[in-house]
């Protein structure tokens, strides 16, 4: 019996030796001995991939989860670690104080034949290539200068755009008009005449290609692909068909802009404003070698993309969110009307004193941020982030409706009240953090002035020559709010409306 004791007495020992060790090796392990940002509960394999993929509300999940679990929250897509970042603290952060190590995007999959091998500004990683390019896009078509220079486009295209309501209307005997198309069809028409010299609008090929990029292209951007989180399932999206979608839609948008810089290397540039256009001028640092600018056909491609879809789609849905504000609160509308009414015509120095029209259009922006997840940024290096370790690799989603429904940075944040912002300093520009809708820091967005004054200008137009109210006198508060989020936020019904003319366009 004693024997048998001592035998059991030699096998424990090591034994235990063995489990102490094994916990040992197991507190070593990356990650196990890490003070992480608090999580919510995920499930084996996906991790929280199901909060995330495929809902058209995502940022309202998160917000509730991060109500729970903090302003710094950690996810796992998969086996990616995703930082969830929910006040203004936080994100000052990630985008001032970690500005640096935060100023990655993430690479996936689709992006690689979307966005040609991430080539573009908004994707391409961080460095000297991207330096070079947000340079020569910022130069060349977003500087003040150049926004002032497309005035007149603006112009003609806001005429053209008011002629177009009239006659719209009138067809269907003074009812309303879809303003959600007319406004998409607007900024890409403002976007293309300033960047590319020409308008694509007019035809049968430019309407199709419109629409493929506001549509298709737009949710493929925002669609996950469940093989950039668990690698081992990327079959999926060979067998969902999400990879023969992206692939369909790639080529039918190469196909377009192959013909686009084809037309503009046929045909000589031609001098407008001050300047040539965005793509004659990137046409010839493409021929010529000796500028020290390497830029091939798809770079050009990319890049074309990048003032389509971030520019044209954005500026569309804050138009729309702005009138669909205005028809909700009349008297709102009201004021601005007020304000316009007695202009001639209006000029950059009438705009620039509209200080109501900037408030409403940036409570709308507070309200209803458009991309109210702006555009995920990773982690380059390990860093320590308000006492919590943060990994090289980790995924970052600030979310801007969490931070601009936060009432610890804003009174009563879920009215909507444009005199908030009258006697407040607090502006878009990137350097106030309760208010990002543009982002911040390297990685912010440069096309702020050129969105900001299109939006201002067409707005301030169409209140000054039309009265606008809703369909069969439909109250404000019942109108159908239901939105999809692609990259950006935007109704799942069209914005119609009933214009009156006013006064002689
Ligand atoms: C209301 C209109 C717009 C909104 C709400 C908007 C919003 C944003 C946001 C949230 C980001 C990401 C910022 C970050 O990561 O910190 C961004 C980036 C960007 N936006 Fe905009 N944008 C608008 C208009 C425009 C326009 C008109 C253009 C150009 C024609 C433009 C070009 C870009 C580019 C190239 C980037 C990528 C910057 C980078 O990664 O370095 N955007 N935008």
């Amino acid at each position: 019996m004693e024997d048998e004791i001592h035998e059991v007495q030699t096998l424990i020992f090591p034994a235990l030796v063995c489990l102490i060790l094994f916990l040992f090796w197991l507190c070593k392990l990356p990650g196990t001995n890490k003070n992480l940002p608090p999580s919510p509960p995920k499930l084996p394999i996906f991790g929280n991939l199901h909060q995330l993929a495929g809902s058209s509300s995502s940022h309202h999940t998160l917000h509730s989860l991060a109500q729970k679990h903090g302003p710094l929250m950690l996810l796992h897509l998969g086996s990616v670690p995703v930082l969830i970042v929910s006040s203004a603290d936080a994100a000052h952060e990630i985008m001032r104080t970690h500005d640096l190590t935060f100023c990655d995007r993430p690479k996936y999959k689709a992006y690689n034949k979307l966005l040609y091998n991430c080539k573009d500004v908004s994707v391409s990683p961080y460095g000297e290539y991207w330096r070079q390019l947000k340079s020569i896009f910022v130069l060349h078509l977003l500087t003040n200068k150049r926004v002032q220079s497309f005035r007149y486009i603006r112009e003609q295209e806001t005429t053209i755009f008011a002629k177009r309501i009239v006659q719209e209307s009138a067809s269907s005997g003074g009812g309303p008009v879809s303003l959600s198309q007319m406004f998409s069809e607007f900024t890409y028409d403002v976007i293309c005449r300033s960047a590319f010299g020409r308008k694509y609008s007019d035809s049968e090929n430019g309407k199709k290609f419109r629409k493929l990029i506001m549509t298709e292209f737009v949710d493929l951007l925002r669609t996950l692909s469940i093989g950039d989180f668990v690698p081992w399932l990327s079959w999926i999206s060979r067998v969902n068909g999400l990879d023969k979608r992206v692939d369909k839609v790639a080529k039918g948008v190469d196909d377009f802009l192959e013909g686009v810089i084809q037309q503009h290397m046929e045909t000589p540039p031609k001098p407008m404003f001050d300047g040539e256009n965005f793509v004659d001028i990137m046409l010839q640092f493409y021929n010529d070698h000796t500028s020290g600018v390497s830029i091939d056909k798809d770079i050009i491609k990319a890049l074309i993309l990048d003032v389509l879809v971030a520019g044209t789609h954005s500026t569309s849905i804050v138009l729309e969110r702005v009138m669909t504000q205005l028809l909700q609160h009349p008297t709102v509308m009201k004021k601005i009307r007020d304000i316009v009414k007695d202009k001639h015509d209006i000029t950059d120095d009438d705009l620039e004193k509209m200080h109501y029209l900037k408030a409403v259009i940036k409570e709308t922006l507070r309200y209803h941020p458009p991309n109210p997840l702006l555009i995920p940024r990773v982690a380059r290096r390990d860093v320590n982030i308000k006492g919590y370790n943060i990994s090289t690799g980790t995924i970052v989603m600030t979310n801007v409706f969490a931070i601009c429904r936060d009432p610890t940075s804003w009174d009563e944040p879920e009215k909507f009240q444009p005199e908030r912002f009258l006697n407040s300093s607090i502006d878009f520009k990137g350097l106030d953090f309760e208010l990002i809708p543009f982002g911040s820091g390297r990685r912010g967005c440069p096309g702020i002035a050129f969105s900001v004054t299109t939006i201002e200008y067409v707005l301030a137009f169409l209140l000054q020559k039309f009265n606008w109210k809703l369909p069969d006198g439909t109250p404000g508060h019942d109108m159908d709010m239901s939105e999809t989020l692609g990259v950006t936020l935007c109704r799942v019904h069209p914005l119609l409306a009933v214009p009156s003319q006013i006064c002689t366009l």
